[in-house]
């Protein structure tokens, strides 16, 4: 479990992460999402220890993470522009991460070198970009984390590699619990992969929720009636939106579905459809809810 807590950061006098608290579960994907310069990278470098934090506190099971070698043992940072020491080959960089990683799995560095098709005794330097990052990812799963923090990771790689290396990941965290945080500005990746999300903006963290309880929280309900319905219907929906195209009133409502169905039939309609959100439309009413344009926000 990664605990974060009221953390403040600044880069001299500006205020980059300005009390960010948030929990991310064991075995658990967490998408952060967020405009430029919103603060995940910050964010991201902070919980890996790279950066301290002004205030605040980033725990890992509870303990905190700056300059602990044991738990930092046991997380990988990908960041989003890749280190790797100029000229070493993949085996080269393979046998620094098994000095430093104690769980290193040899073996699933042979099987994955067959499934991603690359030479390990290429340097580095010389794969193309996705070639890169496919073998920044072969190096992190070989390291076995019980903690992967991924900065926009999968920027670069082809649909297939993407595929491929994604479903690893989900089975690392299925298998043995791995925790993983992933900033991204694609929203369809975040929906496919994460169970959590949060979005940074400016900092703060605007919002924090569990993917099922945000999708389970709010429709799109499609209405007609036979006769000009009374206002009292709309005011008795948590409504978000409503605009009325036609005699159809689309309307984003926030609750369950059940409950939305029970107070919309007693008033009879003769169109009543129930529809869910993608997470971008969420993502744009809850922002509207909330006051801020999702312009802003999202790319
Ligand atoms: N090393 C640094 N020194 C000073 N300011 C920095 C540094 N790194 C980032 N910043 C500032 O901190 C703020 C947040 O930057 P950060 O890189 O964390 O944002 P981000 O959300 O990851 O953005 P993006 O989506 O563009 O990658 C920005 O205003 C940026 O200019």
């Amino acid at each position: 479990m990664i605990q974060i807590q009221n953390v403040n950061k600044r880069y001299r006098k500006e205020m980059v992460l300005n009390d960010v608290s948030l929990m991310i579960n064991k075995g658990s994907i967490y998408g952060l999402l967020g405009s430029n310069g919103a603060g995940k990278t910050t964010l991201l470098k902070t919980i890996a220890g790279i950066f301290k934090q002004n205030s605040g506190a980033i725990e890992i099971e509870r303990k905190a993470i700056f300059e602990n070698i044991s738990l930092k043992e046991r997380l990988i940072f990908i960041p989003d522009t890749l280190f790797f020491y100029s000229h070493y080959t993949v085996e080269q960089m393979a046998s620094f991460y098994e000095n430093i990683y104690p769980k290193w799995n040899k073996e699933r560095f042979n099987q994955m070198q067959k499934l991603l098709d690359l030479n390990p005794n290429k340097k580095i330097h010389r794969f193309s970009k996705g070639m890169q990052r496919q073998v920044a990812f072969w190096l992190a799963l070989c390291a076995m984390p019980d903690y992967l923090i991924l900065d926009e990771p999968f920027d670069g790689l082809d649909p297939v590699i993407r595929k491929k290396i994604k479903s690893w990941m989900i089975q690392d965290v299925a298998e043995r619990q791995m925790t993983v945080m992933v900033s991204s500005h694609n929203l369809k990746e975040v929906e496919d992969i994460c169970d959590a999300v949060g979005i940074l903006h400016r900092g703060k963290l605007l919002l924090e929720k569990d993917l099922d309880d945000l999708k389970s929280d709010i429709h799109k309900v499609q209405l007609a009636f036979k006769q000009d319905v009374s206002e009292e219907l709309f005011q008795d929906l948590q409504l978000l939106h409503h605009e009325k195209r036609g005699s159809v009133h689309i309307c984003i409502v926030r609750g369950e579905y059940e409950g939305i169905e029970a107070k919309v039939s007693t008033y009879d309609p003769v169109v009543f459809d129930i529809l869910p959100l993608t997470l971008e439309e969420i993502f744009i009413y809850e922002m509207e809810g909330a006051g801020y344009a999702i312009e802003n926000i999202l790319l």
